[in-house]
């Protein structure tokens, strides 16, 4: 892939050559983005024609499911293949033991058969994990302050039956738990969902970039100051990465992703070159706050930073990108 020299000389050899006009350098370009690399998420919450803001996502509103129905229309208009639902459970919902994680009724399940009903061409994605559920604000469950695998890999598959039963396409876990790939896999299979795929949260950090993120499902105060370091990767580690990325390869994962995205484009880089598998980046809630923050302030073109930055996962690598930005990044590429 990487050619090494000869490369010649100045001044015989002149990089810049190349640069020189937009038909040369639309020539030696090396990657593209398309809206075909878009995964757009989308918030639900409960009641009928509302748009609730969320003041660390500026421009990115929780929906209720008639107006997701909506945007799922606009996505499928506007060519974006996959939406992935995260619900905003309301707080009296929320239990140690996560129930409504596994209720077939639940704001996602609804939101998923809502959407399916109008027979769109676009996929559903729906995270796996706990945390949407639980009072205290963790993927899973929690005993003697310490999140239990086992116990909670039962719920997860719990949780992935309802969700494909709902009719959700894209089964992905994101909890960090050992051995859930495996353990929904089967469970898929057992129930006939063969066809069901999944996306692996598999490299996936304990990042303080979720910040908004938990806003946006009201987790935030539920964590209180705690963490996921006993189940999410250690910002500092590469070789890790690899592993976990192996294991859910192993166990039946079709596709992978990297969490968060721009800090830890080195990582996807290393995944895609070791296992040449669909490889997916999540460009988290705080990357988004960023761009736009600044980008309120006056100091950085939204637009232009935005682009940029899904052009630099693409050159690292990664078959798509979970982003916020998707609607608007998806009407850019429209008008070329
Ligand atoms: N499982 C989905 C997330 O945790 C998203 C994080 C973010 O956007 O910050
Ligand atoms: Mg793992």
């Amino acid at each position: 892939m990487t050619a090494i020299g000869p490369f010649g000389e100045y001044p015989q050899t002149r990089p810049r050559r190349n640069r020189q006009t937009d038909w040369s350098r639309r020539l030696v370009r090396e990657n593209y983005l398309s809206v075909d690399n878009l995964i757009w998420p989308i918030f639900v919450q409960p009641g009928k024609a509302t748009r609730t803001p969320i003041a660390s996502l500026p421009g990115v509103d929780r929906l209720s499911i008639d107006i997701a129905v909506e945007e799922a229309q606009r996505a499928e208009s506007l060519g974006i293949p996959v939406i992935a639902l995260f619900p905003a459970t309301p707080t009296e919902l929320k239990t140690p033991q996560c129930e409504e994680a596994i209720n077939p009724d639940n704001l996602v399940c609804q939101a998923v058969r809502a959407i399916k009903e109008k027979g769109l061409d676009i996929g559903i994605l729906c995270d796996v994990a706990l945390d949407p559920y639980s009072s205290h604000g963790h993927d899973g469950l929690v005993k003697d302050g310490y999140v239990v695998n086992d116990e909670t890999v039962e719920m997860l598959c719990r949780q992935a039956i309802i969700q494909a039963a709902a009719g959700c396409d894209i089964i992905a876990p994101s909890d960090m738990m050992d051995g859930r790939i495996d353990a929904i896999r089967k469970a898929l299979d057992h129930d006939q969902y063969q066809h069901v795929q999944i996306m692996a949260y598999a490299a996936k950090y304990a990042s303080a970039f979720y910040g908004p993120f938990r806003d946006a499902v009201g987790s935030s105060g539920n964590l209180a100051g705690g963490d996921k370091k006993t189940y999410q990767m250690d910002p500092a580690n590469t070789d890790e990465a690899i592993r976990e990325v192996g294991l859910d390869l192993s166990e039946g994962a079709d596709m992978v992703m990297v969490k968060p995205g721009m800090p830890y484009l080195d990582i996807v880089r290393r995944i895609k070159e070791t296992f040449a598998v669909p490889t997916y980046v999540y460009q988290v809630s705080g990357e988004y706050a960023m761009l736009q923050a600044a980008a309120g302030n006056g100091w950085l073109d939204l637009e232009k930073t935005m682009m940029e930055s899904l052009m630099a996962f693409k050159r690292a690598g990664a078959n798509g990108i979970l982003t916020y930005f998707a609607p608007q990044a998806a009407e850019l590429l429209r008008k070329g």
